[in-house]
């Protein structure tokens, strides 16, 4: 499912109607019906009397023939303008004109002076596509009253006061119930908070082309069973050959672990073989070693001399490429500790292995930490990273904050920068591809911030890539089965806070 931002719907919307001959007042025509479609049915049929909130852009315009199709569908409906009705120009004008001439009340707002009882439901919209960071003058207190009637609310398009290519939330922005996202779902509903502040999320074709996407170039996708199938390849991972053995699905090996974070390399293991890594075997420092033998029966452990430190800081670079030579994927970081001179030895590391490498966790901080990363050698293997916010804020020397605002944006960027599959984890994990390419997860939930799932989707995508997926297909399927065994584990489960990192394991 394509993911639009604010300045590409604009360019689709404008062909559309420009290049391709489409009127404007069509596409507003089955804008607005959608939306009194979606408003109608909402809960049951329950809502009849609308409050719509317009604005003076193609929003507001949108919203005037939605009152009129809440007309036809036995509604009734009120037009509530932000700005003064009178000064609306072209389409929006013309759609407050037939709304008027069908005898639906055109109101100016006026604070404090609407009567919200007097209403079932509201639709907002005050701001679309075309809004601008926060809400100005009577937009503010409209929305403000809105959301403070403690009525539902249909949002068209987005919600007034969300940025639609962040999904950022300006104060103040509409909770909506149903958000009616036209032609395509935007990027803005699919970040948080805007995923939250969106609610039900319901994506109406008005006569866009939705072809006219990929011809435009639009490089976004929400990970769905369709797109991991006809993008992806799914089936691929789900058959099995008759005769398969062992080896046929390759040998995952997993470097992590030091004396107090052994249990990150045990759930990177446990978690390649439970994605079907044929072999797996997980290299970790020789004091560890006897305390961890049978913890995993099925995994083969390699103890690296480490002069008895219990971590990597002694272990020779060497030993570990060495090991990798004939291994079809390679994970480095989880539980790793830090070490004076740490980046110079994942550096050799990266140069000096030729299988796909998985950086997490403490890798990355040594990259952030590297002042020449951008020097490195471009591997012919690809590198698949898996920052969480804050990682990700020091890989790229901003506040943890500053991602979070902008994450589609900032985390293409640096896969593209540096040549890699970027995966920025937290609510709605986004894989950035170094093509471009964007995909957004929507599995998983809260219950999954807890220590140790990340290691978990460092051991679920080293095991897709040494059974010889790309690494666009190991990270997009990756993150989706991580989120969707957070979710099976979390529903049998009396709290979500409960989860446990192991947990994801075991509901395979
Ligand atoms: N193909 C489609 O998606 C179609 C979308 N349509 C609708 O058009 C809007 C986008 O309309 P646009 O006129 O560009 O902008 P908006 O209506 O979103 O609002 C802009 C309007 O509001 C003023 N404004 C901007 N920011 C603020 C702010 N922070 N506070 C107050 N006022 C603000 C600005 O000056 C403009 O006047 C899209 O969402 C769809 O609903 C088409 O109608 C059908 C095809
Ligand atoms: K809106």
């Amino acid at each position: 499912m394509y993911v639009v931002n604010a300045d590409e719907m604009r360019k689709l919307d404008r062909h559309t109607i420009d290049q391709i001959g489409i009127p404007a007042l069509v596409l507003m025509e089955n804008a607005g019906r959608a939306t009194a479609e979606e408003a109608a049915a909402y809960d049951g049929r329950r809502l009849r009397r609308f409050a719509v909130l317009a604005g003076k852009g193609n929003n507001g315009a949108d919203g005037a023939v939605a009152a009129r199709h809440l007309l036809e569908a036995g509604c009734t409906a009120e037009l509530i303008y932000a700005d003064d009705p009178a000064a609306l120009q072209s389409e929006a004008a013309q759609q407050r004109d037939i709304a008027g001439k069908l005898g639906i009340p055109i109101i100016r707002y006026a604070a404090g002076h609407i009567m919200w009882h007097r209403y079932d439901g509201i639709i907002d919209a005050l701001l679309g596509t075309g809004s601008r960071g926060v809400p100005r003058g009577d937009y503010a207190g409209l929305i403000r009253e809105a959301n403070a009637s403690g009525l539902p609310v249909i949002a068209l398009d987005i919600p007034s006061g969300l940025d639609a290519d962040t999904g950022e939330a300006y104060e103040p922005c509409i909770q909506a119930d149903v958000t009616v996202a036209l032609a395509f779902t935007k990027c803005g509903l699919e970040q948080e908070p805007g995923a939250r502040l969106a609610g039900r999320v319901v994506v109406r074709p008005i006569g866009i082309p939705a072809g006219l996407a990929a011809a435009f170039g639009v490089r976004t996708y929400r990970i769905d069973e369709q797109l991991l199938t006809d993008r992806l390849g799914l089936p691929q991972y789900e058959r099995r050959s008759a005769n398969a053995h062992k080896g046929t699905y390759g040998h995952a090996l997993l470097a992590a672990g030091s004396r107090p974070m052994a249990g990150a390399g045990l759930l990177c293991a446990a978690a390649a073989l439970r994605t079907g890594s044929g072999l797996v075997t997980w290299a970790l420092p020789d004091a560890l070693l006897a305390p961890m033998l049978g913890r995993l029966p099925e995994a083969m452990l390699r103890g690296m001399a480490d002069a008895g430190r219990g971590d990597w800081s002694a272990v020779a670079p060497q030993s570990l490429y060495e090991l990798a030579e004939d291994k079809a994927a390679l994970a480095f970081g989880p539980g790793a500790g830090r070490w004076p001179g740490d980046a110079e030895w994942l550096r050799s590391v990266w140069t000096n292995t030729r299988c796909p490498l998985v950086l997490d966790a403490d890798a990355l901080n040594m990259i952030a930490a590297a002042d020449d990363f951008a020097a490195w050698p471009r591997r012919t293997a690809p590198v698949v990273m898996t920052p969480h916010p804050g990682e990700m804020a020091r890989l790229c020397g901003l506040d943890t904050a500053a991602v979070q605002r902008d994450r589609i944006r900032i985390a293409r960027g640096y896969a593209v920068r540096h040549g890699v599959t970027l995966v920025l984890k937290g609510a709605r994990t986004v894989v950035a591809c170094p093509d471009g390419d964007v995909y957004i997860n929507v599995t998983g939930n809260p219950g999954m911030a807890t220590g140790g799932t990340g290691d978990v989707l460092t051991g679920i995508i080293t095991g897709l890539l040494a059974q010889g997926f790309t690494a666009t297909q190991a990270a997009a399927l990756g993150v989706y089965l991580h989120g969707a065994a957070g979710d099976r584990a979390a529903s049998g489960r009396m709290y979500t806070a409960s989860l446990l990192a192991g947990d994801l394991l075991d509901v395979w």
